[in-house]
């Protein structure tokens, strides 16, 4: 299977008003920076997205709230944009504020086949409505499902043409579980190598579960490793 697409407006190129895509990243590393942009090019509207963060104003899923063309947001940490904000406060975004535990494993399940589970996060608070509780040794548990996408979008460090992905430090967070939890993956990858390069033992993300890979340009990566002198 030929995976390899020229850039990430080829990558997206299918996808249509109304998707459900998930995107890696955490905080604001990782972010499939190059498909957001194809995104925001592509003028797709009414997208349902999933991440666990939703970006600030002017960088990662901020720009596809600038734009208007997210309809409903799922995300767990959603505190530092204010357009993100606004448009909830005003009644234009639909969000599903999700603890982030429950998140991270709702996609993990989906990538797993495992249709749904039980977690006594949220339990006898806003998170419990409507949903199934059942008790498990004296405590309470909420039933949670897995969760889908048509597409998920993941930045990797290196991959190669078959799809094997390799991620660094903290990216590698959300992004291996969403990896496996689209219907199509696309993974952006900063190093794009030939079968073989990558150390088997280094993979963190089969290429079973990848469908397409580009290499990226122009990363802006805000957040940068600072070296932290500690006082005595
Ligand atoms: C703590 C977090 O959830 C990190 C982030 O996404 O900003």
């Amino acid at each position: 299977m030929q995976k390899v697409v020229v850039n990430a407006d080829a990558a997206i190129a299918d996808i249509q008003d109304n998707a459900t895509i998930m995107l890696g990243g955490f905080g604001l590393c990782g972010i499939p920076e190059n498909c957001i942009a194809a995104l925001v090019r592509k003028g797709v509207t009414n997208l349902t997205c999933i991440s666990n963060n939703a970006g600030v104003d002017d960088f990662g899923l901020g720009l596809l709230l600038k734009t208007r063309q997210i309809k409903k947001m799922m995300s767990s940490y959603v505190g530092e944009n204010a357009e993100f904000e606004r448009q909830l406060l005003s009644g234009e975004l639909e969000v599903d504020l999700i603890p982030q535990g429950t998140l991270a494993t709702r996609i993990q399940m989906a990538g797993m086949g495992i249709p749904a589970f039980y977690t006594p996060a949220g339990y006898g608070t806003e998170i419990a409505t409507g949903k199934e509780v059942r008790e498990f040794n004296n405590k309470m548990y909420l039933m949670e499902y897995a969760l889908h996408a048509d597409f998920s979008l993941v930045k990797a460090w290196k991959g190669d043409r078959y799809g094997n992905l390799v991620f660094r430090k903290t990216t590698r967070n959300f992004s291996t579980s969403i990896a496996k939890a689209g219907n199509i993956t696309i993974a952006e990858v900063e190093h794009l190598v030939e079968p073989g390069e990558l150390d088997p033992d280094h993979i963190h993300v089969a290429g079973i579960y990848v469908h397409r890979i580009f290499e990226g340009t122009n990363y802006e990566k805000r957040i940068e490793r600072k070296t932290v002198k500690m006082e005595k």
